[in-house]
């Protein structure tokens, strides 16, 4: 049973045999915890001096020495009744006891019962983005953070950040945090697993909680219909249900309430869900308009809206839904709200799109963007289309089963179109090979467990018919988040996916990612491997280069040289014969330069009020060096800074310690 439907279970039931509370793993360890869950040392002490909201200490300044919303001494009592109210929500039990019951089912386990998460956050490779190179622009951006700590998330969120075993934060969080928690809006762009779900989810819990106390119970009357106070949109069911989980776990013990609502499962239940009361919704895009036509839902108390993979979500596909969620609805304008866009690519012409749903906002690059991360290991081979599945048979069988933690490493193999998915995971299963699809029409529906467990064949038929939705109107079972399931535990070690599967989900131990049939576009390339080497760990993806990706090949080529990898001498001519078209990679960020840049281009030139900054001295020399720069810009056609430097070196007129911010990585 997928975990939403132990927790659509779970919350169904009337009553609850007495057991004792669940109390996750690793929460187990800690020797203050009680029964709830609690941490008594914070229940007792009352260490919430530092539970300052919408302020970023200074690294210089004492703790509880500096706040903001001064005047208000409850919130910085150091005695159990001084607390902030919003803590005291803390020890309501029933609120506890809800979300502690579902916080067994979203872990993700491993064999030996030990967290997966748990597990790979304390291996996590910090080193490996010492120098990774960021780049800040727009007004009077609040420096960054070397650690949490820094930041005052509330002592809640810091205990979750600690149980999650988050040492320290990544670039992105390093920077994103104290912008967002400043209140402002943000535009960021980091490498595909450097831990872009923290970076928003954590100022939108500590926002909630903030406003939770200084607007108690407002906008939440009887009526069914939901008002949460912060939005997350993101393209695909799978990573909806990956945020939630994820947000979950950082609220833990908060009395946050974390709803989630997709598309393909029952919307009966999902409305049952918000009854019982939403501070953070996320959503897919086109249920949540449903869910809004049918009055369920209100924006009209959003505070905070996030969008993930923000390029996706503002493409042709999504745009009208997204542009009816943020600008025809009742949600407050920006200014009112607080928007944050993340994605780990940001083409210039979705920059441009987005602004429209920002307000002053910050653009923030961490590391190469739009590119991929020297963790992943590159592999092009030519292979034609009728020769591919002896070779990746051949691939297969020449990796050997070395993978962490004693478990078989993981391979994700992703193939054009749906029917390519089904037909490759029969055929690798009919060859010894365990594996799984996942596509968008994998999905089960209402005739029953019986038609379900024979559905394969005949699901498929139908789900490629034009009648699919009709014939198969409602949904009991999550196919796609069982198959996924099934992979993540290693059960089934390989999963052929469309690109359903290609953004966002963070799935531990895939150490290979094999583009069969490369993708049209090298920002669905990025993100496809981007599946493997997250988190700082290594990873290699092979990709099967036919007549047919010949298009592909100046923008592979780029990437590939961006990430200091090792391109085959055939792919370079391919490259240079294609100069004058094809390589998207020029038009959409810049030739062979540092990432991405903010399309407003006056920051850091022509308007001295803007503050912006780069780090990583290597960036910054190649920067000085670099004579590409306007050209590239040239080719994309916005107007930018004259001068590289202008545009991308040192602060301006910010007071900040510079080193600080020089001072990149993970440290
Ligand atoms: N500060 C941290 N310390 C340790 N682990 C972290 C930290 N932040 C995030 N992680 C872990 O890193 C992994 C990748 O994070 P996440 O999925 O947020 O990446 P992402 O940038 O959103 O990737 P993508 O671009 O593919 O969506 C997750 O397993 C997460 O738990």
């Amino acid at each position: 049973m997928a975990w939403t439907d132990m927790i659509t279970e779970s919350s169904r039931k009337p009553t609850r045999p007495t057991r004792p509370s669940y109390v996750p793993p690793p929460f187990r360890n800690t020797a203050t915890t009680t029964s709830f869950g609690y941490h008594t040392e914070s229940m007792h002490s009352g260490s919430f001096s530092g539970a300052v909201y919408g302020f970023v200490r200074s690294s210089t300044s004492q703790p509880g020495s500096s706040r903001r919303g001064g005047g208000r001494s409850r919130g910085r009592g150091r005695s159990g009744s001084q607390r902030w109210p919003f803590v005291n929500q803390n020890f309501n039990n029933q609120r506890l006891v809800d979300v502690s019951e579902n916080f067994d089912e979203l872990e993700i386990t491993e064999d030996d019962g030990s967290n997966i998460n748990t597990k790979e956050n304390s291996a996590i490779n910090f080193d490996a983005y010492e120098d990774i190179p960021v780049e800040v622009t727009g007004s009077h951006i609040p420096p960054p953070v070397n650690t949490f700590t820094e930041i005052d998330l509330g002592q809640g969120l810091n205990d979750n950040i600690q149980r999650c075993k988050y040492v320290k934060p990544t670039p992105v969080q390093k920077h994103a945090i104290p912008i967002a928690v400043a209140g402002r809006d943000l535009m960021a762009c980091a490498q595909t697993g450097s831990g872009k779900t923290a970076a928003f989810c954590f100022p939108i819990i500590c926002g909630v909680l903030r406003n939770r106390f200084q607007t108690a119970g407002s906008g939440r009357g009887r009526s069914r219909m939901a008002y949460p106070s912060a939005l997350i949109l993101s393209p695909t069911r799978e990573l909806s249900c990956q945020i939630h989980e994820e947000a979950q776990k950082f609220a833990y013990n908060t009395g946050v309430k974390i709803v989630v609502a997709y598309g393909g499962a029952p919307i009966v239940q999902q409305f049952r869900n918000l009854e019982k009361g939403v501070d953070i919704l996320v959503a897919t895009p086109g249920r949540l308009v449903d869910m809004i036509e049918r009055a369920r839902v209100s924006l009209g108390m959003v505070k905070y809206l996030a969008l993930d993979e923000a390029d996706r979500m503002l493409d042709m596909g999504f745009e009208p839904q997204i542009r009816k969620i943020v600008q025809q609805m009742d949600m407050p304008p920006p200014g009112e709200r607080q928007t944050m866009l993340f994605s780990a690519t940001f083409p210039l012409e979705i920059q441009r799109l987005a602004s429209d749903f920002l307000s002053d906002y910050i653009f923030l690059t961490v590391g190469r963007v739009g590119s991929s991360t020297d963790l992943i290991a590159q592999r092009v081979e030519f292979v034609q289309d009728m020769d591919k599945r002896s070779h990746l048979m051949d691939l297969l069988r020449a990796r050997k089963a070395n993978g962490t933690h004693g478990k078989r490493p993981l391979t994700l193999i992703f193939v054009e179109t749906k029917r390519g998915a089904d037909a490759l995971e029969h055929w690798l299963s009919m060859n010894g090979f365990p594996a799984i699809a996942i596509h968008g029409d994998k999905v089960q529906m209402v005739v029953g467990r019986a038609f379900i467990s024979m559905s394969g064949l005949i699901v498929n038929y139908f789900a490629d018919s034009p009648f699919s939705s009709h014939v198969f109107p409602l949904m009991t079972m999550k196919e796609r988040e069982r198959a996924l399931k099934s992979f993540k535990s290693g059960m089934t070690p390989i999963l052929v996916a469309t690109d359903v599967a290609s953004r966002g989900l963070d799935i531990p131990h895939v150490s290979h990612v094999i583009n069969f049939d490369l993708p049209k576009d090298i920002d669905d390339y990025v993100h496809r491997i981007g599946r493997t080497g997250r988190a700082g760990k290594c990873g290699l993806a092979t990709a099967f280069f036919s007549d047919k990706n010949i298009p592909l090949a100046k923008a592979l080529v780029e990437l590939m040289k961006e990430a200091n990898q090792e391109v085959p001498l055939w792919l370079s001519q391919y490259a240079e014969n294609l100069s004058y078209g094809g390589g998207g990679r020029t038009k959409r960020y810049g030739a062979g330069r540092f990432g991405s840049y903010d399309f407003r281009g006056a920051y850091g030139g022509a308007d001295t009020s803007a503050d912006s900054y780069a780090s990583s001295s290597a960036y910054v020399d190649a920067v000085s060096a670099s004579t590409g720069y306007t050209a590239a810009t040239d080719d994309a056609g916005y107007s930018v800074p004259a001068t590289a430097e202008s545009h991308s070196v040192a602060s301006h007129g910010y007071e900040f310690d510079h080193k600080s911010v020089i001072a990149t990585g993970w440290d």
